[in-house]
């Protein structure tokens, strides 16, 4: 029984001549192979899941329908809006040889001559940055900002490729535990309303600020999504670049590129301005950031993004002195043909357009408002609402109507500003100001008008040419108040 069971196993097939018992063996190797094929791909499929173990409902979408309007660039006197838009990757750099702050000295602060030394005031000259300096005797020098482009690595590059999103990056809560160490108070950025951001070292050696939401909070589940949804896919030189987000269980994380420089709030009222002040150009030019990275969410993609909370702490600068509007958790989508929205009040006092704060109307001038507000705030180095200071002078907006109004304009001028800007200079800040707080929406122009009043060495126009002078700059009432001074 044996010998014939053993014979049989070792009669020759037609496969290949093969023995029975040799065919068996491969015919199980071949089924032991399919099996452990089998078995990897659902382990693989599985760690995949965890990964991403949400239902796609709590995937913020991102909207892939952000589009890109291109404008016509051939036309004189234009500025397009999608011009400092980014693609990804890229890093901006601006030449730039401003004098962008001055550093406070031990109490005695003279006035810089603008040519290297004076009194206590260096000028600190690099190749492309230069900025006025006062020394501080006992505090550790100020380091002018780098003057070179340096090619960075993608913030991104060297992570798991399985963790891209077609934007971005999906960390695990794991992966921003070790980055932050496990969101150590030392990291600690700041705190919002609605979270703390940590300052995090990602494994590929990037630097990064990491958002962490509240937990259980309506508003901050909304915050997150809305913010994947308005700056996830969006890229411009004046915008703070998110480079991903978390979410694990009730966690909500978001991850930006980190901006070292303090924010707009911080240097020209807080912390920052044991450093130094930042000088009428310094400001000018982070105003401008400010107004070209408006103009671009308005003005250059569909649906438009309306920002809602664009105040001084939501102005990050970075080491070229470069704004990088941040905070988008109370952004709204605007859709082509929908000319506004009527919505709850958010935002920040002194900030919030007058109609928009009484009936909840809101569109992109919301936004225009509270850049003249920011505009207005950064000329005078005052808070927009600022309760210490006696009652005309309390509400920003109303103080300076009235200053203008009794042609007293020069008096507002931030006293920490030691080099006065030119007249004209002053002028075009002031009453671009004006014209954005204008109370009729209708009347404030939008942010690429606002750019290009800010740049145009021709805005206000001299009082000769005025008459003679086309449309386009066509002041408001309050506005032309000024022109009289
Ligand atoms: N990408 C970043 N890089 C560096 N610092 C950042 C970054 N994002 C935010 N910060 C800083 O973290 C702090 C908290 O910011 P956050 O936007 O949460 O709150 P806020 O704007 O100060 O307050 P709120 O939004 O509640 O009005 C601020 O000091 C801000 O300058």
């Amino acid at each position: 029984m044996g010998s014939s069971y053993n014979s049989g196993l070792s009669k020759e097939t037609n496969i290949f001549h093969l023995k029975v018992w040799a065919l068996v063996g491969i015919c199980f190797c071949i089924f032991a192979v399919l099996v452990l094929l089998v078995l990897w791909c659902f382990v693989a499929r599985k760690k995949f899941r965890t990964r991403n173990k949400h239902p796609v409902s709590w995937i913020p979408n991102v909207s892939k329908e952000i589009k890109e309007i291109r404008v016509d660039q051939n036309s004189t006197n234009h500025f397009d809006p999608g011009r400092d838009s980014l693609s990804n990757g890229e890093k901006y750099h601006e030449k730039n040889s401003d004098k962008l702050m001055t550093h406070p000295s031990n109490g005695k602060e003279t006035k810089s001559d603008g040519r290297g030394q004076s009194g206590s005031f260096t000028f600190i000259r690099s190749e492309d940055v230069a900025f006025e300096s006062v020394e501080k005797k006992g505090s550790p020098a100020v380091n002018p900002p780098c003057s070179h482009t340096i090619t960075l690595p993608s913030p991104l590059a060297g992570l798991p490729e399985l963790s891209q999103l077609d934007w971005g990056h999906w960390f695990t809560l794991r992966d921003l535990e070790i980055a932050t160490n496990k969101f150590s108070k030392e990291n600690v950025i700041g705190e919002g309303g609605y979270g703390v951001v940590y300052r995090g070292q990602l494994t590929n050696g990037a630097i990064v600020a990491v958002k962490r939401l509240l937990n259980n909070l309506g508003q901050a589940e909304k915050e997150f999504r809305v913010e994947v949804e308005a700056i996830g896919h969006v890229r411009h030189k004046n915008l703070v670049r998110l480079l991903g987000y978390c979410i694990e269980g009730t966690h909500r994380l978001l991850v930006y590129e980190y901006v070292k420089n303090g924010n707009l709030e911080q240097w020209l009222h807080g912390a920052m301005s044991q450093h130094g002040y930042l000088t009428w150009e310094g400001r000018m030019k982070i105003l401008r950031g400010t107004a070209k990275a408006l103009a671009y969410l308005h003005e250059a993609i569909d649906p438009k993004v309306v920002h809602r909370d664009i105040k001084s702490s939501n102005i990050l600068i970075d080491d070229d002195f470069n704004a990088k509007i941040s905070d988008f958790g109370l952004a709204k989508l605007l859709g082509a043909g929908e000319t506004h929205i009527i919505t709850r009040v958010m935002g920040t006092f002194g900030y919030v357009a007058p109609e928009y704060a009484s009936s909840g109307f809101l569109n992109e001038k919301s936004d225009v408002y509270s850049f003249g507000v920011l505009l207005l705030e950064a000329i005078t180095g005052r808070e927009p609402a600022d309760d210490s200071r006696p009652l005309p002078e309390k509400n920003l907006v109303d103080w300076i109507k009235m200053m203008v109004g009794a042609r007293r304009s020069e008096e507002v001028l931030d006293p920490n500003i030691y080099n006065k800007p030119s007249k004209s200079a002053f002028k075009r800040a002031l009453l671009t100001a004006l014209r954005c707080v204008d109370p009729n929406v209708e009347q404030r122009p939008p942010m690429s008008q606002v750019v290009r009043m800010l740049e145009s060495e021709e805005y206000p126009i001299p009082r000769e040419g005025r008459k003679k002078a086309k449309e386009s700059f066509r002041p408001s009432l309050d506005a032309e108040q000024i022109h009289r001074y």
